[in-house]
C-alpha cells in the first residue's frame, strides 16, 4: 500500500479507462458508497428512457401491436449477452424466467438426456436455490444428490471431485463465482473432468455474468443460467437468462412445454413441437418491461467490454484487500476472497465475529455492502460505476467505525431481509 491511498485511488481513477461509464448510472446522491452492485445493480439513464419509451409509446400509444416488436426480445437481448457478455454465439442464450425457474429446466432437460444415469453432482456452498432445485429434483426422480463438501470460502475444485464422477453421474451444477466468497472456480478443467465422465455441466453465472469472463466456449460447456439484476444492471426482478451449447440444443427438452417454445406459435396448433433453436427453453410470455431493461444493462456490459472491466474488476478488488491489510489487519477481520486475482470475481468477503453489526453500522454511515451467514461482511465493487475514490472512502468509514467501536451500539441479532 503506497504511503498516500487517496492519492493512490485519484490516480487509479485517471488511468481507468472505463471510468466514463460511471455517468451513464443514476447516483441519487454523492455521499452514498454503494458496494451492493453484486445484489442489485444501478439504474443506467438508458433504462429508464428506455422503459419510459416503452410504457408511455409502444404499451400506451402502440397497445397489442407492440408484440410485433416484443416477441423478439428475449433472444436480442440473449444475443447481446451471448457476443458481448459470455463470449458465445448468438442464438445460444436467451432471456426467460428467474435463475431458479431455469436451473430447474436445464437441469431436468440435461437428466432426460442422460436416461440411464442415476446421479447429479453439486458443491455443498452452491447458492440456496440451487441447492434446494437440484434436491427437489432428485427427489421426484428418486436420484442420488452427491453433495461434494466445498469450505464455504473456497469454491468447487477440480481435486474436490476426485472419487466422485463417475458414469453414474448424469449432471455436474457449480457456480463460476461462489457468492460468498467471491471465489472464482476453474469452470474449464471441471468442465473437463465431468465430460471425461460422460456428464453434463451446468453452471450458474449470477455473480460472473458482467464481472468477468465466463469460457463457456473454450471449456465446451454445456449449460449456464444466471441473473441479470446484479453486475448486469437490469434492475429488481429483471428476467434471468440461459445458455445452451448450441451443438446440445436439439437433443434436449426443456420439462414445461409452454407455447413460446412451439414451432411456428401463432398457429395455435394443438400438440407441442419445440422449435429449433434456444427458444424451445422459453416458456410463456415474457416480461417485457423487465426484458428491455436487462436488454439495456447488457448493452453497456457489452459496450465496455468483458476485458476492460474484468481488469478494472481485479484492481478495485486488489485496492480494497490492500486497504483491508493497511487499516484492518488489528480489528479482527480475516479475508475469505482469494488473493489470486485469477481466482475471485468482483466482490470481497471479510469473516468477523460481528459482522452483522459491522454492516448495521456500515448501513447507518451510508456505506451499503451486504452480510451473508455466518459472519460475512461482503463487499461487492461493480466495475461499471465505482471509483477507487469510492472504494477509499467506503473503507475510511469502515475503518472509523472499527476505531470507535460505532458497531457495538447495533443489535447482535440478525433482522433484516438483505
Ligand atoms: C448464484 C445465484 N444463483 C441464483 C440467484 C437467485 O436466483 P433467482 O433470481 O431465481 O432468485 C442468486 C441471487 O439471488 C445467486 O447469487
Ligand atoms: N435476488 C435477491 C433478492 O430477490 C432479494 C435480496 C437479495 C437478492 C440477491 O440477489 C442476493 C444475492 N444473489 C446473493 O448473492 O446473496
Amino acid at each position: 500500500m503506497p504511503d498516500d491511498p487517496l492519492a493512490r485511488a485519484h490516480e487509479l481513477d485517471r488511468d481507468d479507462p472505463i471510468a466514463g461509464f460511471r455517468d451513464r448510472f443514476m447516483h441519487a446522491d454523492e455521499e452514498t458508497v454503494y458496494f451492493d452492485g453484486n445484489s442489485l445493480g444501478r439504474l443506467p439513464h438508458a433504462t429508464r428512457d428506455r422503459l419510459r419509451t416503452a410504457v408511455d409509446e409502444e404499451w400506451g400509444a402502440g397497445l397489442v401491436r407492440g408484440w410485433s416488436r416484443w416477441i423478439e426480445l428475449a433472444r436480442q437481448a440473449g444475443d447481446v449477452l451471448a457476443t458481448g457478455v459470455l463470449g458465445v454465439d448468438p442464438g445460444e442464450v436467451v432471456l426467460a424466467d428467474s435463475t431458479s425457474v431455469n436451473l430447474y429446466k436445464l437441469a431436468a432437460a440435461a437428466l432426460d438426456a442422460r436416461p440411464g444415469r442415476r446421479a447429479i453432482v453439486v458443491e455443498s456452498d452452491n447458492f440456496p436455490t440451487d441447492l434446494y432445485v437440484l434436491q427437489g429434483l432428485a427427489a421426484a426422480r428418486g436420484l442420488d444428490l452427491r453433495v461434494v463438501p466445498v469450505g464455504i470460502d473456497d469454491g468447487l475444485t477440480v481435486a474436490d471431485l476426485d472419487g466422485v464422477l463417475d458414469d453414474d453421474v448424469a449432471l455436474l451444477c457449480a457456480s463460476h463465482i461462489a457468492y460468498r466468497s467471491g471465489a472464482r472456480t476453474d469452470l474449464r478443467a471441471i468442465t473437463a473432468r465431468a465430460h471425461d465422465a460422460g456428464a453434463l455441466t451446468l453452471w450458474d453465472l449470477s455473480h460472473a455474468a458482467g464481472s468477468v469472463p465466463t469460457p463457456l466456449r473454450e471449456a465446451g460447456a454445456d449449460l449456464a443460467v444466471g441473473c441479470t439484476y446484479k453486475y448486469l444492471n437490469g434492475g429488481p426482478g429483471a428476467p434471468a437468462f440461459l445458455y445452451v451449447r448450441a451443438g446440445l440444443q436439439a437433443e434436449l427438452r426443456q420439462p414445461i412445454w409452454g407455447w413460446f417454445g412451439q414451432r411456428d406459435q401463432f398457429a395455435m396448433g394443438s400438440s407441442y413441437e419445440p422449435v429449433d433453436g434456444i427458444e424451445r427453453f422459453v416458456v410463456g410470455t415474457p416480461p417485457v418491461l423487465g426484458g428491455y431493461a436487462a436488454l439495456e444493462g447488457a448493452r453497456i456490459t457489452a459496450e465496455a467490454g468483458m476485458a476492460a472491466i474484468a481488469a478494472k474488476g481485479a484492481a478495485l478488488t486488489g485496492f480494497a484487500l490492500d486497504l483491508t491489510d493497511a487499516w484492518l489487519a488489528g480489528h479482527g477481520f480475516a479475508v475469505a476472497t482469494p488473493r489470486d486475482p485469477a481466482r475471485r470475481g468482483a466482490h470481497v468477503t471479510l469473516h468477523h465475529p460481528r459482522a452483522w453489526q459491522v454492516t448495521q453500522a456500515l448501513l447507518a454511515a451510508a456505506v451499503v455492502p451486504d452480510f451473508r451467514t455466518p459472519d460475512r461482511l461482503r463487499i461487492g465493487l461493480a466495475p461499471l460505476y465505482t471509483r477507487f475514490v469510492d472504494v477509499y472512502e467506503g473503507f475510511a468509514r469502515l475503518r472509523r467505525i472499527m476505531e470507535t467501536r460505532a458497531y457495538s451500539s447495533f443489535p447482535a441479532e440478525r433482522s433484516r431481509v438483505t
